[in-house]
């Protein structure tokens, strides 16, 4: 370990289930320093993020919704590397939660679901603009990274695949950012998968799933008593290869949260994906 100043995060969503996740991990790593949590919540203004998030003592780090000021007042602090804003916040506010960030020079590290590729393309021109890092992560879990690997390696050999999604029902966004990223990692082997064999009628719309534009089919299911869970499964004539990745605590995504932070500062560009960083 070096003597350098600790990293300052910023945790933004910090009152709900990933939040209080990532206060935890970021308060148990050495050379990283909590410094800010933001979430809009109005139940949780000015609690103490420490307690909120289950610690035994408290962090002196109230919980606010003023992201500006917080983004302006960690840039201003030059006797520190650069800030880093860890977002598990909402569809609706990541995309602006993002700009901000860039704007201020504070490195983004987004778990959030739901961006468009169209938000995604402008967010990616933003931080070239500024050559800022910005880590934008569907899935931290290593699990679904070597899921996804496998998937790709069997889609050499299978030309017919479905994806099913299946998570708690808390969950704003479907398909799963998992989901649609597994389907493109797929479609960029160039094949194209699932040819109909017969014509196909839905007597219920959306019996079938979704169709993400690799022509891969996608099934959502939400459900209390899960966390999130991912099947990739492949078929052929006499067989079927089934992958599965089920997530049973929010802790697995920790390893690769903490990671992002620590690599997000060498880049000056957008990178989507975990297996980029690994
Ligand atoms: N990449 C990954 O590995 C993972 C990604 N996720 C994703 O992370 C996101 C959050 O998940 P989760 O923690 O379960 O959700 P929660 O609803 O438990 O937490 C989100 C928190 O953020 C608050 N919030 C909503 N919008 C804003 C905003 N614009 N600014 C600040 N705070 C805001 C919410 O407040 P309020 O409740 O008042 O709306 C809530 O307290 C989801 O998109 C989910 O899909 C989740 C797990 C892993
Ligand atoms: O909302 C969740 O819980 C999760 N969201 C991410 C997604 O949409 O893929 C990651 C993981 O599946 C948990």
């Amino acid at each position: 370990m070096t003597n350098q100043a600790p990293i300052p995060v910023i945790v933004n969503g910090a009152a709900g289930k990933m939040g209080r996740e990532v206060i935890k991990a970021v308060t148990q790593a050495r050379d990283l320093k909590l410094v800010g949590a933001i979430d809009i919540s109005p139940e949780y203004q000015d609690q103490d993020a420490g307690e909120l998030a289950g610690l035994s003592e408290p962090l002196e780090v109230p919980i606010t919704n003023q992201l500006e000021a917080l983004l302006g007042y960690v840039a201003g602090d030059r006797q520190s590397p650069p800030g880093v804003m860890v977002d598990f916040t909402h569809p609706d506010g990541v995309y602006d939660n993002i700009r901000s960030a860039i704007a201020y020079g504070i490195r983004p590290v987004v778990g959030t679901t739901g961006l468009s590729p169209e938000q995604i393309n402008d967010l990616a021109d933003f931080a070239e603009k500024a050559s800022t890092g910005c880590l934008i992560i569907p899935n931290f879990s290593i699990g679904m990274v070597l899921l996804q690997q496998a998937a790709v390696t069997a889609s050499q050999y299978f030309d017919y695949v479905e994806i099913i999604e299946l998570h708690h029902n808390q969950k704003a966004d479907a398909p799963s950012g998992t989901a649609i990223q597994t389907a493109q990692l797929l479609g960029e082997m160039g094949k194209a998968f699932n040819s109909p064999i017969v014509k196909e009628t839905e007597k219920l719309p959306g019996a079938r799933g979704s169709l993400a534009e690799e022509g891969i089919r996608i099934h959502s299911v939400r459900l209390p008593g899960l966390i999130a869970h991912q099947e990739v499964i492949f078929g052929a004539p006499g067989q079927v290869y089934t992958l599965r990745h089920d997530t049973s605590d929010r802790s697995c995504y920790m390893p690769g949260v903490l990671l992002a932070i620590r690599q997000v500062s060498q880049l000056k560009s957008l990178v989507y994906g975990l297996d980029k960083i690994l």
